[in-house]
């Protein structure tokens, strides 16, 4: 199986986010996950295309960016100049989802829909095949840290059920409260793009964030 691991810099030190940055693609990063929080859709205020794009200049990762934003159709240019190779919108709240996504792919890019824990997988069941990603919350959206909803877990293996029946070819990423226990849970799941944020980034048992990765990694290779 092919896992992608997506380092989210939200609690990244931003003092020093050159040096984060570069620890995660030496440590085998594939996407650099950017979540976006406006303090509307979820409760806490991140950071913006321009933050986004001076990261660009110098990574090469795939820019995974996660909108946490009321009406993202606004904004999708913007981040579409700020680099953006995949970007997500949240199904809640979104009355027109489809559209949403279909500007989305209208600038070359992937689209992705992401699910809070308690939105049901029906809320895509007739736009899976339009998508490249379904990101599954297994936290709340808006802040970084929290720990694991593990009644999230069924969802992920009725997504799976859903894309094999519709033969549609769509990755699944979990996002939130991941780390190399909730990577390989997900994994039997079904999902195969793991967001990680306070594992790698504020965790005292790594001096090197690289390292952080790498076990993540050796998780999902042990499956
Ligand atoms: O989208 C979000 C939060 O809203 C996430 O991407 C988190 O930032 C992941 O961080 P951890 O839960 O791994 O600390
Ligand atoms: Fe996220």
């Amino acid at each position: 199986m092919n896992y992608k691991i997506a380092p989210s810099i939200l609690n990244a030190d931003f003092w020093n986010l050159e040096k984060e940055i570069k620890a995660v693609q030496c440590g085998g990063a594939d996407f650099l996950h950017l979540d976006v929080i406006d303090g509307q859709f979820a409760p806490s205020i991140s950071f913006g295309p321009t933050v986004i794009e001076s990261i660009r200049k110098h990574c090469h990762l795939v820019f995974d960016v996660h909108l946490m934003i009321h009406e993202p159709g606004k904004y999708i240019p913007d981040f579409v100049n700020a680099g953006a190779d995949i970007i997500t919108i949240h199904a809640e709240g979104n009355y027109h989802l489809h559209r949403l996504v279909h500007q989305i792919k209208s600038y070359n890019k992937k689209a992705g829909v992401a699910l809070n824990p308690a939105t049901p997988i029906s809320a895509i069941q007739y736009l899976i095949n339009d998508l490249d990603m379904v990101l599954v919350m297994t936290v709340n959206p808006g802040f970084g840290g929290q720990p694991f909803i593990p009644n999230v877990l069924p969802k992920i293996s009725e997504l799976k059920e859903l894309i094999e029946k519709k033969n549609a070819k769509v990755d699944i990423e979990v996002d939130g409260g991941i780390t190399p226990a909730e990577a390989k849970m997900c994994a039997d799941a079904g999902a195969n793009v793991f967001v990680v944020g306070s594992y790698i980034f504020k965790n005292k048992a790594f001096d090197d964030k690289k390292r952080a990765v790498e076990t993540i990694r050796e998780a999902l290779c042990a499956i």
